[in-house]
């Protein structure tokens, strides 16, 4: 058996239920499992859409050491489904490594001997921020209750938390897709607070396939019964809208790989001894699919995923800035936009329209079979890229 045939038939068609039933909401709420996680409580925040939250925590975890005058702070910015711990190895509580551990650490690109790095959880998440699965005022989640939160309202939030971390102004404030968004967002709001940003597989404002796909995984999750509308904290283990959130997952991850990459590697291959024909059986990239989506609902929460999915529907730096080329133009930090060529889901041309329009714009283009995800696997080539720009010569001669 070749690797791609290997690689394309584990695990055995038993996952499409591995695990047991799925807990209603998989939250992290107020808990710390891996025992290295921060929180800042940062008070009330006015929101861009209107109201507020009367109480915002911010979870976060640091590495490296805030200089004397705090000129090496470094702000990672996670994607969707990401969460604050960026670096270090699988232990109790987290049982994934950080999601960019060959990037962050000592003697990586981005060097924590050297940079304090800095990665909050964002606002309206689900691994220790607030969001719809934390309690409001009167005790119970805030489900169906939380409001419209916007990429602006999540960088404020983690503006509170600079502050009280006593960063005045970021040497780099790195993200990638959702983060790359919220990376963005700083450069052109709190330009006097970003020396420079690097902004990977994402776009100045989202675009009409972008919102497309997002309605439908929206859709999925709000079709789920067991949503019950966003109210389903209190259902027991399998009773949550853990479907809904499967199949919003398995549209979503679709357009996280690139076709070259799924016909190369599931072709048209049976899973296991599955027979498709006649209905009855799984393609191996339905049950690669089904996989992702049991391991996402087992980790993530339906709100949260709605919560965010409408935050970067609405995402457009030049909202009340005159628009996308005229904040673009008024960013001051060092700009680097990187993008996957084979990515469908945030164009090449989305990263060279911000490396044209911020004045000290710099592109690069990652080539890679993976698609939006090359962010996540290709560091062969994305680790240069981000030494380069940090001026990182150990990286680069080691
Ligand atoms: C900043 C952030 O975004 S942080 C969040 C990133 N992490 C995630 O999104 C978690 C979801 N995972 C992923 O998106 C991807 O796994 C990545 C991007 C992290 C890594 O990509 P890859 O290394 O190419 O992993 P790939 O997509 O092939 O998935 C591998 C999994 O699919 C499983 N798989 C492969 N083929 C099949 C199949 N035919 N049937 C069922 N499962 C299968 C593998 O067993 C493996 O399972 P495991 O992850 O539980 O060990
Ligand atoms: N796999 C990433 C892709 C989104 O950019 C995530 O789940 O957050």
């Amino acid at each position: 058996m070749s690797e791609s045939e290997r690689r394309a038939h584990r695990p055995s068609a038993r996952d499409r239920t591995a695990g047991g039933p799925i807990p209603a909401s998989c939250a992290w709420r107020e808990t710390d499992p891996v025992g290295r996680r921060r929180f800042a409580d940062l008070g009330p925040l006015h929101l861009e859409a209107g109201g507020k939250l009367p109480e915002v925590r911010m979870a976060y975890e640091t590495w490296g050491t805030l200089s004397a005058r705090a000129d090496n702070a470094v702000l990672v910015l996670h994607a969707l489904t990401g969460d604050s711990h960026v670096t270090g190895d699988a232990e109790p509580g987290h049982p994934t490594a950080g999601w960019w551990s060959d990037m962050i650490g000592p003697g990586r690109p981005i060097d924590t001997d050297h940079y304090y790095v800095v990665a909050p959880n964002v606002l309206g998440g689900c691994q220790g921020s607030t969001g719809p699965s934390s309690d409001a005022p009167n005790g119970t989640p805030w489900g169906s209750r939380f409001p419209y939160v916007t990429v602006r309202d999540q960088v404020a939030a983690e503006r509170e938390l600079a502050d009280r971390l006593g960063v005045g102004t970021w040497a780099l404030v790195v993200g990638a897709s959702m983060g790359g968004h919220r990376a963005l967002e700083w450069a052109a709001g709190e330009p006097d607070r970003v020396a420079a940003v690097a902004a990977i597989a994402t776009s100045a404002q989202s675009t009409a396939d972008q919102i497309a796909w997002a309605h439908a995984q929206i859709g999925a999750i709000r079709a789920d019964p067991r949503y019950r509308g966003g109210d389903y904290y209190d259902a027991a283990a399998g009773d949550g809208p853990h479907v809904g959130l499967g199949i919003a997952r398995q549209i979503a991850h679709t357009t996280y790989r690139s076709a070259r990459e799924l016909d190369e590697r599931f072709g048209r291959l049976p899973q296991g001894g599955e027979n498709p024909l006649g209905g009855g059986g799984r393609f191996a990239v339905q049950s690669y699919l089904d996989h992702h989506a049991n391991k996402l609902a087992r980790r993530f929460d339906a709100n949260s995923y709605v919560v965010l999915t409408e935050s970067m529907n609405t995402h457009d730096i030049g909202r009340d800035r005159g628009g996308v080329e005229s904040a673009l133009a008024s960013i001051t930090a060092r700009t680097l936009a990187v993008a996957v060529d084979s990515d469908r889901l945030f164009l090449p041309t989305q990263s060279e329209r911000i490396a044209a329009g911020a004045p000290s714009g710099t592109y690069r283009l990652l080539h890679s079979d993976y698609g939006h995800d090359g962010f996540l696997i290709d560091f062969d080539q994305l680790g240069p890229i981000i030494a380069e720009f940090l001026g990182n010569r150990a990286y680069l001669t080691r």
